[in-house]
């Protein structure tokens, strides 16, 4: 059998929780014993409601947060106590809120570019402004736009550069904390649709975040169900939705269909190249995040 490209083995992660009344200080066990598993090309879906321990699994995994115990495996190399500058390439982060992931003061261009002094590398001599509208165009951005700010951006938009600029270091593997969760849900089904096809086109291997069950279904191979930092049920998508086997996923699927009996997975929206801010993103933009 194939080595899995990323492997999570009896992972913990744990921070010190503000000291209670008798001056005693306990400990948040964020991520407690987590094993999760990521093949070359899949997409896994990791729910769970908030503060089950999703974003800390992440951070641990690209080294944000450093584990107490347990270990990190990707591509056959131990990466728990730290990346080397070539793996650490392959494996990019998009984040929840697009506007404050992105540096307000560069342009799309040079945030798109960024990487690249790190790794000069992977641009051709003098095929930078090229590869960079190339890689706007990819991911539904006109490349006129180079030369604006996030803040001449939809929310939908700026979510485009982010994954623009995660795609110009070449990952083999892309976590995708809440990436759609901040978006409306037009623009989320539009997201989706290019992260769908980014995978289809590149051969990429997701771990994609959400607390929303519809959304993850949309896109996952395998989905796993993090709860009080334990996964606690892993399966085929199509498996885990139609008979969930833990009780905590049958709660989940239930609350969800409660929230909206006509649920059915929205189908993947059509992808316009986005050109300038439409009102309805500006509107949902205004809006507190989820
Ligand atoms: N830096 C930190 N210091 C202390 N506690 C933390 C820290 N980061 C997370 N936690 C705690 O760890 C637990 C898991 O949080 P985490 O953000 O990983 O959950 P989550 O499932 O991603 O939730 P959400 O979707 O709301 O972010 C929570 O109890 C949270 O309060």
């Amino acid at each position: 059998m194939t080595e899995p490209l990323l492997s999570v083995r009896e992972v913990w992660t744990t921070f010190k929780a503000p000291r209670g009344k008798g001056g005693r200080r306990q400990e948040i066990q964020a991520v407690a014993g987590v094993d999760l598993t990521v093949a070359e090309g899949e997409t896994v879906g990791l729910v769970g409601e908030s503060g089950s321990g999703k974003s800390t699994l992440a951070r641990t995994i690209v080294g944000l947060e450093r584990a107490r115990s347990g270990t990190v495996t990707f591509a056959g190399t131990d990466v728990t106590t730290g990346w080397s500058r070539r793996l650490r390439r392959d494996v990019q982060m998009v984040f929840q809120d697009p506007r404050s992931s992105l540096n307000p003061r560069m342009t799309v261009r040079d945030i798109v570019a960024e990487g690249w002094r790190a790794h000069p590398g992977l641009v051709r001599p003098g095929g930078h402004d090229a590869e960079v509208a190339h890689l706007l165009e990819q991911v539904g951005v006109d490349p006129a736009l180079a030369g604006r700010r996030p803040a001449e951006l939809s929310g939908g938009q700026c979510q485009r550069v982010a994954i623009a600029r995660a795609l110009a270091l070449r990952p083999r593997l892309l976590v995708c904390d809440e990436a759609v969760s901040a978006l409306d849900v037009s623009v989320q089904a539009q997201i989706l649709a290019l992260l769908a096809r980014l995978r289809e086109e590149l051969g990429l291997a997701m771990l994609f975040i959400s607390h929303d069950l519809g959304v993850v279904r949309q896109l996952s191979d395998r989905v796993a169900v993090m709860y009080l930092g334990k996964i606690v049920e892993t399966g085929p998508a199509e498996q885990l939705y139609s008979s969930p086997e833990h009780p905590y996923t049958q709660t989940l699927l239930a609350s969800a269909l409660e929230l909206d009996p006509d649920a059915t997975p929205p189908a993947f929206a059509a992808e316009p190249l986005e050109t300038t801010p439409s009102r309805s993103e500006d509107r949902t933009d205004a809006a507190p995040s989820a």
